[in-house]
């Protein structure tokens, strides 16, 4: 049964620190401070001053967690429009199409996903999913920098507008890809491994650092780590893709912070005020940027059709050492061909937050990851063999904070509410289909 929702918020479970983020087209950076608040966010993505009363109230599908963090905004949401949320097991795919099939919950006319992590319990949105939706449906607001789970082009031709949230998460994505970046050039997942291996057996008494292959481990990685790990400053970080996240990672890492060199490849060419602000130097050609990169960042959409952007022959084209690091999609690369590379040693080293097969992480890259690098006796030289401990993994971590998830809520009900007051969407991605 659908959960009415215009009564005082009940707790909600905890956000899961899923992921968002958005490599869109970007509009200005903004001032996504983490300790943005309810009415800073509302000053950030203000209503059109447009609003008119209807005799009957429009109806919001609501899909997913109830609010958690902005009941001053929701407070609005919820006078102005009837929202109705169908609970978890009407979410299920089967169950959602039969529920539009019968045209169980109305005429509504915009359907509101506010948390990453709840909501996409009906799958794909698709031809067979859009194209049960009533024609009241004017819009689509959503969590969620990415949106290769809906089709937008056709949601777009139904003339509903979809709009992420990218813009909310673009802060968080980009510290994260800070820190991935780091990873790279001082090897944290082997200093990491090396810290804690062996791991304690929970049977065990022995305190790890009285293991001998501990200290051994230990010591090694504090010797031969120095090597193989290098200060960003002077570097160039190569960005394929130069949306919010994009330019928030050269803001973070360019000068005079990091003092990393800043290049970026993205499908148009952003304004020189932008570039020269970043101190960014475009090029024309991904190859151009490949070749001039010392660590290149994916920071761009899922291609439409699916397809890796990243496969043996792109590796092929990095400089040999280069460091790569993914916080898009896992879809945008060819793992195989990536472990390849690593394995050996034409890339020094990798940081993946998001993986093809999620929740499966590639077994070579776990044991790239995981595996410290295995030194040939005395004789191994100072630097360490190529592959082992240069991973970093995680979890689709990247966009998932507090922050991120109140401005998704704030972000989505501000799309709503502008696009049924009769106004413009803040982040539609899907304008240029849009039949009206
Ligand atoms: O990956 C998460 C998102 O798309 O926001």
């Amino acid at each position: 049964m659908a959960e009415p929702v215009n009564t005082p918020m009940p707790p909600s479970t905890p956000v899961p620190a899923s992921t968002p983020r958005s490599m869109s087209p970007a509009p200005p950076v903004p001032n996504l401070s983490p300790n943005a608040t309810m009415s800073a966010m509302s000053r950030m993505f203000p209503p059109p001053a447009t609003g008119r009363a209807t005799p009957k109230r429009p109806v919001v599908l609501h899909i997913g967690d109830p609010i958690k963090y902005n009941p001053g905004t929701y407070a609005e949401f919820s006078t102005e429009f009837e929202v109705i949320r169908p609970d978890a097991a009407e979410r299920e795919r089967s169950e959602f199409i039969r529920a539009l099939k019968e045209r169980r919950w109305g005429d509504f006319s915009a359907i509101f996903r506010p948390f990453w992590g709840t909501g996409g319990e009906m799958g794909r949105w698709d031809a067979e999913l859009i194209g049960l939706l009533p024609d009241t449906v004017k819009v689509f607001a959503s969590a969620g920098a990415g949106f290769d789970w809906v089709d937008t082009e056709l949601l777009g031709e139904k003339g509903i507008i979809y709009c992420n949230s990218g813009l909310a998460a673009a802060e968080a994505v980009a510290d994260f890809a800070v820190a991935m970046i780091i990873s790279t050039f001082r090897h944290l997942p082997w200093c990491m491994t090396a810290a804690t291996f062996p791991p304690p057996s929970p049977l065990s008494t022995d305190p790890a650092h009285t293991d001998a292959r501990a200290r051994e481990a230990f010591q090694t990685c504090h010797a031969r780590a120095t090597a193989a790990s290098h200060n960003p400053r002077g570097h160039v970080l190569g960005l394929i893709g130069f949306g919010n996240i994009g330019q928030q990672i050269a803001a973070k890492l360019g000068n005079p912070a990091f003092g990393m060199r800043i290049a970026y490849h993205d499908v148009v060419r952003k304004p020189a005020a932008l570039e020269n602000s970043l101190h960014a130097t475009f090029q024309p050609t991904l190859d151009a940027l490949l070749q001039a990169s010392d660590c290149v960042v994916l920071a761009t959409p899922a291609s439409p059709d699916g397809r890796p952007l990243v496969t043996a022959s792109t590796l092929a084209r990095f400089r040999p050492g280069a460091r790569f690091v993914n916080v898009a999609r896992g879809s945008l690369v060819d793992e195989d061909a990536l472990a390849d590379a690593l394995e050996t040693g034409h890339l020094a080293a990798a940081a993946l937050d998001v993986h093809a097969n999620e929740p499966r992480v590639h077994p070579r890259l776990v044991r790239l990851a995981t595996r410290l690098p295995a030194f040939d006796g005395e004789a191994g030289g100072e630097t360490p063999p190529p592959g082992s401990g240069r991973v970093m993994l995680t979890c689709h971590n990247a966009g998932g904070t507090v922050e991120t998830h109140v401005g998704f809520e704030e972000l989505s009900m501000r799309n709503i509410l502008a696009v049924l007051r009769g106004g413009e969407a803040v982040t539609a991605v899907n304008m240029g289909v849009l039949k009206r």
